[in-house]
């Protein structure tokens, strides 16, 4: 499906199939374009949940900003179109689902896997931050996978793609750098952090700073209280990345650049990604 913004898509453009996902502001059909047989994810959100003013101009610049973006580790926003209750989005169809279902299938992933999954997303960080796409999010939640197995990064709530991007505390602390939790200044570095929080949680099943508690998180992280289980047993490269990822002082976090470079991710991460 190009994207022809000036397109006029309607539903009848579309057959609807099975539902792929419940999200937060709606659900999401497998469904296909009629005159390309293009297979698509419709999302469907409904007005009424979502602010009437925010909606329009919200979706509108979410989808002038995504049909700039073109990586094979970032979901396609082919356009969108509403009715009078509904507002859609033609988003590109990841065929092997959600990354999060996969996680607590396996519990953690392979030290290969986990490596390969994180140059993707370096990839694709550093292809939006040149872009000054910053704060994709990350957290597995977020992710899918497409034909091929690779990654591919779906926002699925409210997606601000700028540098004053809002984020309710509704969802998980756990991906919050610190900067974020004491809600202070944050740049492109924070999505360095939420990669180190992903490549931990791929490898152990947990969040670095998991806790009962909320209060117990948010204190976890502003004091970077990291551990590393003694099971399942990491390599001390992978150790030493994330210890070079979840760094207070975001401006000594290890570039996206540099990580691409690191030993673990160069001996272990597949370069097709
Ligand atoms: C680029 O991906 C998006 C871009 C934007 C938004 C969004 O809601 N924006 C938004 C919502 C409200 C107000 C303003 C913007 C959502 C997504 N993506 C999603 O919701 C993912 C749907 S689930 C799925 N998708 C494909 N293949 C599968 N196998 C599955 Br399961």
């Amino acid at each position: 499906v190009p994207a022809v913004e000036k397109q006029r898509w309607t539903l009848n453009d579309f057959d609807i199939g099975k539902p792929l996902g419940r999200g937060k502001f709606g659900h999401v059909y497998l469904a296909r374009e009629k005159r390309s047989n293009h297979i698509v994810a419709l999302k469907v959100l409904f007005k009424s949940q979502i602010k009437q003013s925010q909606v329009e101009h919200q979706i509108g610049r979410e989808v002038e900003i995504q049909s700039h973006l073109r990586h094979p580790n970032i979901l396609r926003l082919y356009g969108y179109f509403y009715d009078q209750k509904r507002v859609y989005l033609i988003l590109e169809y990841a065929s092997k689902g959600e990354l999060y279902k996969e996680l607590q299938k396996c519990n953690y992933f392979s030290e290969r896997c986990t490596a390969t999954y994180v140059a993707s997303l370096a990839r694709a960080l550093i292809y939006c931050h040149g872009k000054h796409v910053i704060h994709r999010d990350i957290k597995p939640e977020n992710l899918l996978i497409g034909a091929q197995g690779e990654l591919k990064i779906a926002d699925f709530g409210w997606a601000v793609h700028t540098y004053n991007r809002r984020r309710t505390m509704c969802g998980t602390l756990d991906y919050l750098p610190p900067e974020m939790v004491e809600s202070v200044e944050h740049d492109a570095s924070v999505d360095i952090w939420s990669l180190g929080v992903l490549c931990y949680e791929f490898l152990y099943g947990v969040p670095p700073f998991d806790a009962k508690e909320n209060s117990d998180t948010y204190r976890r992280i502003v004091q970077v209280d990291l551990k590393f289980p003694t099971k399942p047993s990491v390599s001390s490269a992978a150790k030493n990345l994330i210890s070079q990822m979840l760094v207070k002082d975001s401006s000594q976090r290890i570039p996206l650049h540099k990580l691409l470079e690191h030993t673990w991710i160069v001996q272990n991460a597949d370069p097709s990604g």
